[in-house]
């Protein structure tokens, strides 16, 4: 784990300019250096590209609440502010399966993630051995934020890159860390609403998805029960303009009916 190595830096040249969008502001990043202890930083400064990440120790995750998601109180989300009458919800339709299984071309496969920028085990270890490209992408999303936790409650929507089939890869960012510093179920629960938000806006200003592909997120590695991010899940309200609202949740044959 990134948190027991030695101090020092770690220099990431990225193989190309990574464009990403954090909460709205547009940011690229070339380089990422990753500092761990005590190391003069000072040689970075006014490299505008360079990200320099600083890792800390420490359960941060507690402080969390009050930074997920846009907390301005406006109604940017369509989750906030004043409720509409009758919101469109998305459509939820269950299949039982292995989600990758025959998926075709330009489906989005969701999975949550931690925000430290690893894919370690369960459903994350088999995305990151079937889509490596995707699997950088979602690295370089994480390092280029210079406080990882600014990730919670967001989505990162990765374009195939990863060779046929080709296939979207859908972070939803819905715990700071993972493991026993995972984020509480409260906590867990209110960053997936918000990332799912994200993730829809996103999804809805493609052109060519052909499906949304979900797992049971959250209710493994994460501890959370089923039920509980089921219920989010049918409660978000959708833009009326969105073409993409329907999502197909896929349960290995061993939790159906769970
Ligand atoms: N092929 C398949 N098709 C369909 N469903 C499949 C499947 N394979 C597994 N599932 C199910 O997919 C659900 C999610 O279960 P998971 O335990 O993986 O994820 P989670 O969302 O609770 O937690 C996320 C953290 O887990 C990782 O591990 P690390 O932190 O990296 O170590 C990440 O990086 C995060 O941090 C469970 O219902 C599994 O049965």
């Amino acid at each position: 784990m990134a948190d027991e190595e030695p101090a020092g830096e770690i220099q990431l040249a990225l193989a190309t300019e990574h464009q990403t969008t954090i909460r709205g502001e547009p940011r690229t990043v070339e380089a990422v250096v990753i500092i761990r202890g005590d190391v003069d930083t000072s040689k970075y400064e006014g490299k505008e590209n360079t990200s320099v990440v600083r890792e800390t120790k420490g359960n941060d995750d507690m402080e969390l609440d009050h930074q997920i998601g846009d907390n301005d109180g406006d109604n940017d989300d369509g989750n906030q502010g004043t409720a509409r009458k009758n919101p469109k919800r998305l459509t939820i339709t269950e299949h039982e399966g292995d989600i990758f299984h025959e998926a075709p071309d330009n489906t989005v496969l969701v999975h949550a993630c931690n925000c430290q920028g690893y894919w370690g085990r369960g459903i994350a270890s088999d995305f990151a051995g079937r889509y490596p490209q995707a699997n950088l992408s979602h690295q370089q999303h994480c390092y280029s934020l210079k406080d990882k936790k600014g990730l919670l409650g967001t989505a990162q929507l990765i374009p195939p890159m990863d060779g046929t089939p080709r296939h979207y890869v859908a972070c939803l960012y819905t715990s700071v860390r993972t493991g026993t510093r995972k984020s509480p179920p409260e906590v867990v629960l209110q960053a997936t609403g918000t990332a799912m938000i994200d993730l829809l806006r996103q999804i809805n200003q493609e052109k060519q998805i052909s499906g949304i592909r979900v797992c049971r997120i959250n209710s493994g590695l994460f501890t959370v029960p089923w039920d509980d991010t089921f219920a989010v899940l049918q409660a978000l309200e959708c833009e009326d303009d969105w073409q993409h609202t329907a999502i197909e949740l896929w349960s290995l044959p061993t939790e159906k009916g769970k």
